[in-house]
């Protein structure tokens, strides 16, 4: 990863400004503990950041199933933007399928895909939401998502044990209340 910067004559490398951050705030990188901690910080932050690479298989719905479908406890790993610290917690996703049903496992990469990278967990959701609602051709598609902000509860406001909730429904989940109750009830259900 290489970061371009006008204020310098040449591209420095995303290590070399690891380096340099962490020079500034006063770690000492002259260790055989610290040494390569630019280096590792940098594979770190771009493994948050890489999404790996998947195919969303789907199959056709040949039994007619028309009932929900719903995935719980979907590992959710995303950095915030505003401060670059994690957030993390599980996601709900459930679909009322029309013509195709997806793969089950694509579930959770689709969550994956979106989380990794600078994010807000509003946007998140949303994203989550509307992609599988597009690729499915799905009836409805309902996210919920349960997260720990690092950036409030490790410092900052310093609240910890708050858990931010974030919902996006599409489809038949949004418009028909008694679909709608029936995702939240599913969704609270899983609740651990
Ligand atoms: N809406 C939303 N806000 C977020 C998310 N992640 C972090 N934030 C908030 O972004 C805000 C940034 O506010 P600032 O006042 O600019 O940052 P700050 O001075 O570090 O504020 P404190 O975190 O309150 O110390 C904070 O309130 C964070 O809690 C997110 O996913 N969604
Ligand atoms: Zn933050």
């Amino acid at each position: 990863m290489k970061l371009a910067n006008p204020a310098y004559s040449r591209t420095l490398s995303a290590e070399e400004h690891a380096a340099g951050l962490l020079a500034a705030l006063g770690v000492d990188l002259d260790t055989e503990s610290t040494r390569r901690t630019p280096e590792r910080m940098v594979h770190a932050l771009q493994e948050l950041m890489t999404p790996r690479a998947f195919n969303l298989t789907t199959f056709p719905n040949l039994e007619g199933y028309t009932e929900l479908v719903a995935q719980h406890g979907i590992p959710v790993v995303s950095l915030c933007e505003h401060h670059a610290l994690p957030f993390t917690g599980q996601a709900v996703v459930a679909y009322l399928p029309d013509e195709r049903i997806v793969g089950l496992s694509k579930l959770a990469r689709v969550v994956e895909m979106f989380a990794s990278g600078p994010q807000v967990q509003e946007r998140l959701t949303k994203q989550i939401a509307s992609y599988l609602h597009d690729q499915l051709k799905a009836r409805g598609v309902g996210v919920m998502i349960r997260a720990e902000h690092m950036c409030m509860t490790l410092r900052g406001a310093q609240a910890p044990g708050t858990i931010t909730l974030t919902t996006s429904l599409t489809g038949e989940f949004r418009d028909d209340a008694r679909s709608r109750q029936e995702f939240f009830a599913i969704a609270h259900e899983g609740r651990r």
